[in-house]
């Protein structure tokens, strides 16, 4: 049986990934919705962020192992900002921007899973955000996400 490859080595790896946040924070730099939202990250987030997406997509555990994260203590981090749809539409809006500038994959199949996730998590960051409780458990594992119902651009 053909192996699958992960959404992680389909975009080309932590390097691909890594490049993708650099351009997508400098935009939310620029961009007047955005800014004051993210005026206090840390010089890691970029890469944190990154590093996230990367172990989701089915890359090695670089969020737990070397930037002692979690899902919980992502989850902590959206906890009481009062995000907005708004902003969360910005945030989809120029993190695709950002996809296109750098060239990444665009096959149909890939774009489709990676939508597909972002949505899942920036309406879930929203919510999160919304709340004073962080309702993930330390002990909770990492999220997973895959190539879903369209199969993959790897399939005869
Ligand atoms: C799939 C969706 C998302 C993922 C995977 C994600 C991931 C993360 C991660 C890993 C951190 C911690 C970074 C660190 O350790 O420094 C973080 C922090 C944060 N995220 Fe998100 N996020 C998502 C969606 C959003 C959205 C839609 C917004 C706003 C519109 C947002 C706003 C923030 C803010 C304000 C912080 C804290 C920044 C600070 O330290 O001051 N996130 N996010």
């Amino acid at each position: 049986m053909k192996e699958i490859p992960s959404l992680y080595t389909w975009a080309g790896g932590q390097p691909a990934l890594e490049k993708l946040t650099a351009v997508f924070y400098a935009k939310v730099g620029k961009d007047e919705l955005l800014e004051p939202v993210f005026r206090h990250m840390s010089p890691e987030h970029s890469k944190h962020v990154a590093h996230f997406i990367g172990q989701v997509f089915g890359g090695s555990p670089v969020y737990t192992a070397e930037d002692q994260g979690s899902h919980a203590r992502m989850v902590q981090h959206h906890i009481g900002k009062s995000l907005t749809e708004t902003q969360r539409r910005r945030w989809i809006s120029l993190l695709l921007d950002s996809a296109d500038e750098i060239g990444l994959a665009d096959d149909p199949e890939f774009r489709s899973a990676l939508v597909g996730y972002l949505e899942w998590g920036s309406r879930l960051a929203v919510i999160n955000s919304n709340t004073t409780e962080n309702p993930i458990n330390e002990n909770e594992p990492m999220p997973k996400w895959g190539w879903g119902e369209t199969g993959g651009p790897y399939q005869p």
